[in-house]
């Protein structure tokens, strides 16, 4: 893909899909488009969870980049197509990185996502996911736990780290008042995956429970996420409900194959690879929730 400035028509398509288009068909073009595109995902996201985002993003066509350093920020976030953005294994120092980040992504208009790994776990966690949520991200993620967090704005006395201790649907009402206040997209993942723009309520609902024993599956998601907004920037509802079941019907592929967790986790990046339309078309299982 060439340099964004050279190529913008191109590297954010509008009006992508036509808006009667069934949800499997919406899912076909985003994976379709991701493929075609690949787009440059700059991800600064936790140390546990690069080597399986970056998987994730290149097995489902896009090209991710690990550049999180303040003296590269500058030069390297205007040319991305998207920014991600996960505070899992986070410091003051990436925090500073990744304000930065997304300032300089606000100026040049590229969206950026936001996962709020562990969000109510500490202080000093909660306080940096409320600063990044008021840089407007383009779509947040997190679990059930980390979104009913945020919406409350105070530490959870009940947070079991970067496990959600609530059912996704717990967090329908909370997730809603969310995208509202902050004019964000808010996904909560879960058995069922719900998104919502504060109005609208959709649930995606593909996907297998041995997901939650492999390590970053949330974070990739997330990362998925990133790259299908980088396709549809102006449907950010559309694209974050396809990728979110796109990575389920990958994992519920992946599963027929896997003896445990370690081979679904081999397995699911094969499967994301090898997805195509029929199966997209017959299995992707987005509506209401
Ligand atoms: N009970 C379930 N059944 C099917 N799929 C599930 C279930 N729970 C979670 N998932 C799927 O697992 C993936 C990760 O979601 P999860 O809610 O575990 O994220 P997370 O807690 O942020 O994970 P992590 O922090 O490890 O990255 C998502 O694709 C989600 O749809
Ligand atoms: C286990 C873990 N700890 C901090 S980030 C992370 C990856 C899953 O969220
Ligand atoms: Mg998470």
């Amino acid at each position: 893909m060439e340099d964004k400035a050279h190529d913008a028509p191109q590297q954010h398509p509008t009006n992508i899909l036509n808006s009667t288009e069934s949800w499997p068909q919406q899912a076909w073009t985003h994976l379709e488009s991701l493929r075609q595109a690949s787009p440059l995902i700059q991800c600064i996201t936790n140390f546990v969870s690069m080597d399986l985002v970056a998987n994730v993003l290149l097995s489902a066509g896009a090209s991710p980049a690990m550049i999180h350093s303040i003296q590269e920020i500058p030069d390297f976030t205007p040319k991305t197509h998207a920014l991600y953005i996960n505070v899992g294994t986070l410091t003051s120092e990436w925090l500073t990185a990744m304000k930065m980040a997304a300032q300089v992504a606000n100026e040049c208009k590229t969206p950026w996502v936001l996962d709020p790994v562990a969000a109510g776990a500490s202080g000093f966690r909660l306080k940096a996911c409320l600063e990044l949520l008021k840089l407007r991200p383009c779509v947040v993620r997190g679990n059930a736990s980390e979104i009913m967090a945020l919406f409350k704005g105070s530490v959870d006395e009940t947070s079991k780290g970067v496990d959600s201790t609530h059912e996704s649907t717990d967090a329908i009402e909370a997730a809603k008042s969310l995208a509202q206040i902050t004019g964000s997209i808010v996904a909560v993942s879960g058995a069922v995956d719900i998104v919502t723009d504060g109005q609208r309520v959709v649930g995606a609902k593909n996907g297998v429970p041995m997901l939650q024993k492999i390590t970053a599956t949330g974070c990739s998601v997330t990362a998925l996420i990133t790259a299908f907004v980088a396709v549809d920037p102006l449907r950010p509802l559309q694209a974050t409900a396809t990728a979110l079941s796109i990575f389920g019907l990958a994992s519920e592929i992946g599963m027929d194959m896997a003896k445990g967790p370690a081979s679904l986790r081999t397995h699911l990046i094969d499967a994301l690879h090898g997805l195509d339309r029929a199966t997209v078309l017959q299995r992707v299982n987005i509506g209401n929730v």
